[in-house]
């Protein structure tokens, strides 16, 4: 086996630190970041995330609200409160949990959410400037994935990428990011044709397709990087990756688990933009 294991928890960590120091100096300022999170409805799942957030905001000294609605909740309902923490000067950060129940358009609420508070990066005015290359709030999970390749110490300049999967909220923005690493990308998605012969090709290969264990090591060249943002839960109650780690960790370079590698830098770097809204807020950038 050559590969060795990219800890995100570890990472996350790391960066954690980073973050509660700079509060602290920004406490000093009398400056206190505000996340407020909004979730609708009982998903199992979504309550644990939702938890671990207000944990999170906690331990970094961050202040936080959690508005937990019941699954009923009308559209307008939830829009009102999106407008209300909208003009709320203690909130830096706004996140609507998703996904949100099927009555509700996932879009409306995210188009809602003032485009400086827009922690998620979900926002088609951040999208835009993520796509042209400006200064965004960068959307949680693809930063995560850039911080962890570049902070394992891997140059990403002049490297073939191929990313699979083209979901809006993984997919399209990782490979955007990764093109502003000077990485050279290419994206296969389910109707992609010889996708093991082009996954071989990847110096890096990112694999979000919602497949449990899907890639094995026939899709990974010897040595190459591997990124899991995959997330199944299987029917054992166990969490199981995209990629086939037992197959793939025989040929491939530096890997991330799951669990343990993207999932936790989810919430690192939802604080990290919460942290940088803050800053923009009171004009400290
Ligand atoms: N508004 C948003 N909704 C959702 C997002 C998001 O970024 N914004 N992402 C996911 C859920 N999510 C955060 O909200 C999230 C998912 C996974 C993890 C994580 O730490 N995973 C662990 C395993 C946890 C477990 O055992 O279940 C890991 O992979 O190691 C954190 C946050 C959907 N909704």
């Amino acid at each position: 086996m050559t590969a060795t294991i990219i800890s995100g928890k570890q990472v996350s960590e790391d960066i954690r630190g980073r973050i509660a120091g700079e509060v602290k100096g920004l406490a000093a300022k009398g400056v206190v970041p505000g996340l407020a999170v909004v979730l609708v409805g009982e998903d199992p799942a979504s309550q644990v995330y939702v938890r671990n957030k207000e944990k999170a905001c906690h331990d970094l000294g961050f202040y936080s609200e959690v508005h937990r609605l019941p699954a009923e909740t009308s559209q307008a309902q939830l829009l009102a409160l999106v407008d209300e923490l909208n003009r709320k000067e203690a909130i830096d950060g706004i996140l609507v949990q998703l996904p949100l129940p099927g009555h509700i358009d996932e879009k409306a609420v995210i188009n809602a959410i003032a485009v400086g508070k827009d922690v998620d990066g979900f926002h088609p005015v951040n999208v835009g400037n993520l796509v042209i290359g400006d200064d965004s709030l960068l959307p949680c999970t693809p930063a995560g994935v850039i911080e962890l390749i570049k902070r394992a110490g891997i140059s990403l300049s002049g490297k073939h990428a191929v990313v699979i999967g083209r979901s809006n909220i993984v997919g399209k923005p990782v490979s955007l990011l990764l093109q502003r690493e000077n990485a050279t990308v290419t994206m296969c998605h389910s109707r992609t044709e010889n996708m093991a012969e082009i996954a071989r090709q990847a110096d890096v290969l990112v694999v979000a397709i919602g497949r449990a264990n899907f890639i094995d090591a026939s899709y990974v060249k010897p040595g190459a990087v591997v990124i899991d943002v995959g997330m199944n839960r299987l029917e054992n109650g166990k969490l199981a990756g995209d990629v086939d780690f037992d197959s793939v960790k025989e040929v491939c370079g530096p890997i991330t688990p799951v669990p343990g590698g993207v999932g936790p830098m989810t919430i690192t770097m939802l604080m990290q933009n919460t942290l940088i809204a803050a800053k923009r807020h009171h004009g400290l950038s």
